[in-house]
């Protein structure tokens, strides 16, 4: 785990960054209007409608009271009809605005939950473009962690900019009444206001920066809250006692966040009752100058209640609106994660007019003094690797652990690019290639394959997902890696869910999950294969059959075969013998004996445990 941190550094965000995120706003609302054209041009009218409301409901409710007024004092405007008309229209005002009110929320709920979906699925599409590498970056999963939380927290931000607008226009229309009146209101409602939008607005940065930095133990607190409460952890949890261990870390953590968040919010607690209480002196000053204008004769009771109503709903607006400006930047900041995360360009990658993979592989495969390291490795993983593969042959790779095998055939399969050196294929270097025809033309199972907690059939499908629905070849592939053999006791044959995660879902033994993750090695007709300690966890009988159908299945193909077992890689064309990261031996098994090297060592060390 991560040291913990005793002091956050806070990155202040000045003004000019906050109105410079404003640019992200095009990018956003694009994305906005790509999940839902309709419903965002909705939204837009019906808020367009909204704003006019409160200005013509004030007016209405003036021209009510002078109404009023004149019947009483029996002036010559006096119209009794006219009064009850208005007091309809006022109703009809007051109820459309609710139902505009409720319209608005749905659409609204329904655009932010359309958003979060697409959001969600063009940060998959994307991070399956990105390169292992880069997922193995902490600063790469920090982004990816900050864009994740996009998803949900943008939609706030979309009901806030529309809401903006919505509220722009409204004041207009109140201003227009206000400066009709007397335009040094104005400059009063500025002053009550702008206090507490400095504040909101400092405040908010400081919130922003502090959850910024709060990115590594953020994730580090989910971790531990995964750790203490999952059922892949519980088994290890239970047997070597680490709840508490786990739950005090939890601990440690959550207090330093509760600290450092706390502070922040009585701070701001404390200076937003300031500011609020120069809001209510503003008003309050605004409202007796304009008692004082009626008072004299200058403004009707209609007018006073129409401008007290007036400034009263602008100042409420402003503030709304300006505190709303900050969460606006400070949602458009947070854009910058957004858009820094699609800005990430994986580097493996092909050439604008790749190469067909060669079917079938004429000369193989050819190492020519590969190198390569792990991306913030003190070491290279392996170094000066010559070899080749040649078509049809069975290669295994046998070695201690941390040898580098799985770091070949990662890069056989280029899910990494040699750090120097380079790898042929067909006398092509390999980046040259279609990488998708490249990725169809390997089948590999990794030593961490993915237990699928999907169906058995599906489980296999993975291994070619456009021929999910060819049962029959799924079902061949079962046969083929013996995983048939545990279709008999489900319930469901091949539609049985497996794991535990769902509903009614099968769980299998290790050595059971190894068949079913073979079978998508013969999903298929790959021109090379590659089995990663494909048998590990089968018993020997087991791994026996496997092998004798895995040498049927194979002929003519090239295989890369990693074992830990030399019964299983003695079958082997050719057996490469590893060692930190360069290759100490190579040979056939009767070859390797003869010389009596490491192979034999190792060899004769293993036979001897059988003994
Ligand atoms: N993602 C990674 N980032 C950094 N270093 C890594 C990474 N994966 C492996 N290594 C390092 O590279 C070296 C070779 O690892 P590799 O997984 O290729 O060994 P291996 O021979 O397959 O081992 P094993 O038999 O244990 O599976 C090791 O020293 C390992 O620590």
């Amino acid at each position: 785990m991560a040291k913990n941190r005793n002091t956050i550094k806070m990155e202040e965000i000045t003004f000019k960054q906050r109105l410079l995120s404003f640019k992200n706003l095009p990018v956003f609302f694009k994305m906005v209007w790509e999940s839902s054209p309709q419903k965002t041009l909705i939204s837009l009218i019906l808020r367009i409608f909204r704003s006019a409301m409160p200005v013509a409901l004030l007016y209405t409710g003036k021209l009510i009271i002078d109404q009023v007024v004149a019947l009483n004092s029996g002036t010559a405007h006096a119209d009794n009809n006219r009064l009850w008309e208005l007091v309809g229209l006022e109703f009809a005002l007051a109820v459309l605005t609710d139902g505009l009110n409720r319209m608005i929320n749905l659409t609204d709920s329904l655009l932010g939950d359309l958003f979060s979906n697409h959001t969600s699925m063009r940060i998959m599409r994307h991070a399956t473009k990105l390169d292992l590498d880069q997922f193995e970056d902490s600063v790469f999963y920090d982004k990816l962690e900050r864009a994740r939380q996009q998803t949900v927290g943008r939609t706030i931000l979309l009901a806030q900019v529309m809401s903006q607008l919505q509220d722009f226009i409204s004041m207009a229309f109140l201003l227009t009444g206000l400066i009709a009146f007397n335009p040094w209101l104005i400059l009063m409602l500025l002053l009550a206001i702008i206090p507490s939008f400095l504040g909101e607005s400092y405040f908010n940065s400081r919130n922003y920066a502090l959850s910024r930095s709060q990115t590594p133990e953020r994730r580090e607190l989910d971790y531990v809250r995964y750790l203490g409460a999952s059922d892949e952890t519980a088994k290890e949890v239970k047997v070597f006692g680490l709840s508490e261990f786990i739950i005090n870390r939890f601990k440690t953590l959550s207090d330093k966040f509760y600290a450092d968040n706390s502070k922040l919010a009585v701070s701001r607690s404390g200076w937003g009752t300031l500011f609020s209480i120069m809001g209510t002196i503003g008003y309050y000053g605004a409202y007796g100058f304009i008692i004082y204008q009626t008072i004299n004769g200058k403004a009707t009771i209609g007018s006073l209640t129409f401008l007290a109503g007036s400034f009263r709903q602008l100042s409420g607006l402003m503030e709304t609106m300006l505190s709303r400006f900050t969460m606006v930047s400070q949602g458009a900041i947070y854009l910058n994660d957004f858009i820094e995360f699609f800005e990430i360009k994986p580097r493996i990658t092909q050439p604008d007019n790749p190469l067909p993979f060669p079917n079938p592989i004429q000369v193989g495969f050819v190492f020519e003094n590969v190198g390569f390291q792990y991306r913030n490795a003190p070491k290279y993983a392996c170094r000066n690797l010559s070899l080749t593969l040649k078509p049809g042959e069975k290669l295994a790779l046998v070695g201690e652990n941390g040898a580098g095998k799985t770091t070949l055939v990662k890069l056989l399969s280029r899910l990494y690019d040699p750090t120097e050196g380079r790898i042929l294929l067909d006398g092509q270097d390999l980046k040259n290639y279609n990488l998708a025809d490249l990725r169809h033309n390997m089948g590999i199972i990794f030593q961490d394959y993915i237990r699928y907690q999907m169906t058995f059939s599906q489980n296999i499908a993975v291994g070619n997902i456009g021929e999910l629905d060819n049962i029959n070849l799924i079902t061949t592939a079962a046969q083929q890696s013996l995983a048939d053999l545990l279709v008999a006791k489900f319930p469901l044959g091949y539609e049985q869910s497996l794991g535990r995660k769902f509903n009614d879902g099968v769980e299998l033994s290790g050595g059971e999950w190894q068949k079913v993750a073979l079978a998508r090695a013969y999903m298929k007709n790959a021109q090379v294969l590659i089995l990663d300690e494909p048998t590990s966890a089968l018993d020997a009988r087991a791994e026996y059959e496997v092998f004798q159908r895995f040498a049927e299945l194979t002929i003519g193909k090239s295989a890369v075969l990693i074992s830990h077992r030399f019964s299983t890689a003695r079958l082997a064309d050719r057996i490469l013998v590893l060692e930190k990261g360069t290759i100490l031996e190579s040979g056939t098994h009767t070859e390797l004996l003869e010389k009596n090297g490491r192979y034999a060592e190792l060899f004769n060390l293993q036979a001897k445990g059988y003994q």
